[in-house]
């Protein structure tokens, strides 16, 4: 494990957080979450779920090895979402970036492996997030070990939810 336990605000290179484009008319409204057109081979989704977080609660924070992960902040309610740069040689090694989204700004967050995540539900009511990660839970057929550092527990955290 890497030894930051002072992270600066800042942007985390590698991450990208673009806005959601609603498509809105009077049945509702519609919005694309990827397209193979778009995103470079490597983050290429191999799977797709969907978690519901209930208001007040947080998720993570965890880190990958290989996988890259494509969080979609659909609503309806507001995330914050923490990230953390762990990677040694990065750029912004030592970066503690903080962005909001959701209902209110509607986004896809990329989080490449190596940069520590975790969000809340800031908002009043139950929050829908996608993902659709570039490797598969668990591998093939969920026959090997998941690419996952759980941090939750860890004994003063620098990676702290406020
Ligand atoms: C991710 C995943 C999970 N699961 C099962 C495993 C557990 O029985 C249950 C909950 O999964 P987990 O405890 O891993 O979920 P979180 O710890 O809340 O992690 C979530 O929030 C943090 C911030 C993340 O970065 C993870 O990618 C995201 O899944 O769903 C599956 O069956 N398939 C899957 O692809």
């Amino acid at each position: 494990m890497n030894a930051v336990q002072q992270f600066t605000k800042g942007r985390i290179h590698d991450v990208a957080c673009k806005p959601l484009k609603k498509f809105l008319d009077e049945r509702g409204w519609l919005t694309e979450l990827f397209r193979s057109d778009e995103l470079e081979p490597e983050i290429m989704p191999a799977m797709s779920y969907v978690s519901m977080t209930q208001p007040g609660v947080a998720r993570g924070p965890h880190e990958h090895v290989e996988q890259t992960d494509y969080f979609c902040f659909l609503g309806p309610s507001n995330f914050k979402v923490y990230l953390w740069d762990t990677r040694e040689g990065s750029p912004s090694f030592g970066v503690k970036q903080v962005l909001y989204a959701g209902v209110d700004a509607p986004s896809i967050v990329v989080v490449p492996p190596g940069v520590v995540h975790a969000y809340r539900n800031i908002g009043t009511e139950n929050g829908i997030v996608f993902n659709a990660p570039n490797r598969l839970f668990a591998g093939q057929g969920k026959s090997e070990p998941v690419d996952e550092i759980r941090h939750e527990e860890l004994v003063d955290s620098p990676y702290q939810l406020d």
